[in-house]
């Protein structure tokens, strides 16, 4: 089960996995789902008898995301699918505990009578939206948390946008804060606004789940039918709607780079979800990216403080990587099969251009203009300009709403391949989205 790790209560929950004295060497928040605690310290082996789905909650700040966390981890543990994780231990940085917001996206691991989850917990507000596409790349599906009290926000497009675009198909909704709502109509009126939402951002507005509660009640296990029961409710929509999805299992492996940590002891390690294949402990590895290509070994996996014998497609997980220093790898390389991809720096690629009423831009755009270019958990600066061929190139504006074809020319390579989807952002705002096309130049490592 997982347990999280404050970096300040490191070794408290030390004494929880019995291996105090590793604990003084962590450097930095230490990731809920890792621990990599000792050679034999693992509590147990990975279970793979029941299916593994990762979800997550996502939405505007403040609406309550962390809290319905924190009360789902409470009402399956009631079950027995999970271990409690209260919200002190989910926004755990003192940053956040200060703030009251979240920062940095938390996971947490909970069981269904037909699914193990791992759940990835991001943070709402406009200033950390990096964080919340790292982890939204992560999942196979996602709760959007709404508050009944502002009903949907800025955030909550944005985020349905960026669900979509790092593929999330399906989406449960959670109408939170109900406690606070005594016109009934209200409710009614706040549930059509989010399926009209939906379909505005290509989801099944009309099938998809809205379950209406309250994740405070449930939290602090009082008002049973706002609280416990709409978990419940909501758990088993997860189960039944959200698609298991395909796993490609065939393909050579592929796991982006999320986090980096160091064990005193034991080396480096990263973590992320397995895009594709599968890779068994022992296996040779090249790290790309970054203006990086290192080639190494994967000297243990472990997922939810659990040992694997094998990653597979899906499986959120840390490696643990010989020989490699914490400084030689960083967020949004990738962990491959040797020589399955290559790292880009220059690629022509559909873009769609978002629209001022999708939260795009209001104004036109010219040749070498440089957004941010947001790719798995990678991003890094893009200059954009037209195909040869285009007639003057130098006078062509792109509209908001505008479908075009341009070369992208990357500021730090990052692995792509044609049909990589990536985000366009600039100034704090989402302004496109795109597909590669054709690869064009390779980094020279
Ligand atoms: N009345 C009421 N308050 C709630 C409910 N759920 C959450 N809250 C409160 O809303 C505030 C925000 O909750 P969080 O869970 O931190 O919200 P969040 O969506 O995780 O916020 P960010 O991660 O910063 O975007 C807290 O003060 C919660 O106690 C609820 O069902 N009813
Ligand atoms: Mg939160």
């Amino acid at each position: 089960m997982a347990v999280a790790l404050p970096m300040a209560s490191c070794r408290a929950a030390a004494g929880v996995l019995s291996r105090a004295s590793l604990f003084p060497a962590c450097r930095r928040a230490w990731p809920a789902h890792v621990a990599f605690v000792s050679r034999r310290g693992y509590a147990d082996v990975y279970s793979r008898v029941k299916p593994h789905m990762n979800i997550g909650t996502i939405g505007h700040v403040d609406h309550g995301k962390t809290t319905l966390t924190a009360a789902i981890t409470k009402v399956l543990a009631d079950r027995g699918g999970a271990k409690f994780t209260d919200y002190a231990q989910i926004d755990k940085a003192p940053e956040e505990k200060a703030r009251g917001i979240t920062i940095n996206s938390s996971h947490v691991e909970y069981e269904t009578d037909a699914r193990h989850y791992g759940h990835i917990d991001c943070p709402g507000h406009a200033d950390y939206i990096k964080n919340m596409i790292t982890g939204a790349a992560q999942m196979d599906g996602a709760i959007i948390v709404v508050s009944a009290t502002d009903g949907q926000m800025p955030q909550t497009r944005e985020h349905l946008l960026l669900a979509r675009q790092v593929g999330v198909k399906k989406l449960v909704v959670f109408i939170n804060k109900v406690d606070q709502i005594s016109d009934p109509e209200m409710l009614e009126l706040v549930d059509m606004e989010i399926r009209d939402l939906l379909a505005t951002y290509n989801f099944d507005g009309e099938n998809t789940p809205i379950i209406m509660g309250s994740a405070l009640a449930a939290l602090e296990g009082r008002d049973d039918t706002i609280g416990a029961t709409k978990i419940n409710q909501l758990v088993d929509a997860c189960d039944e709607w959200l698609d298991l999805p395909e796993r490609d299992l065939e393909k050579p492996f592929c796991l982006p780079v999320e986090d980096v940590f160091s064990i005193s002891g034991r080396g480096t390690v990263a973590t992320g979800r397995v895009e594709r294949g599968t890779a068994t402990k022992g296996t040779e590895v090249e790290i790309i990216g970054h203006g990086e290509k290192i080639k190494t070994t994967l000297t243990g996996i472990e997922m939810f403080h659990k040992e694997l014998d094998r990653a597979e497609a899906g499986d959120n997980l840390g490696v643990l990587l010989r020989g490699l220093k914490r400084e030689q790898l960083s967020r949004g390389q990738v962990i491959i099969a040797p020589g399955s991809m290559k790292s880009v720096k220059k690629f022509q690629a559909q873009v769609y251009v978002l629209t001022k009423d999708e939260g795009g831009r209001y104004t036109p755009f010219m040749s070498n203009y440089k957004p941010q270019l947001f790719v798995r958990t990678a991003d890094t600066t893009v200059a954009l300009s037209f195909p040869e061929g285009t007639p003057s190139p130098e006078e062509k504006m792109v509209m908001p709403g505008d479908n075009v074809d341009l070369i992208c020319e990357l500021v730090h390579d990052v692995a792509m391949e044609p049909g990589t989807r990536f985000t366009l952002r600039e100034g704090g705002k989402t302004i496109g989205t795109g597909i590669v096309t054709k690869i064009l130049a390779t980094a020279d490592v």
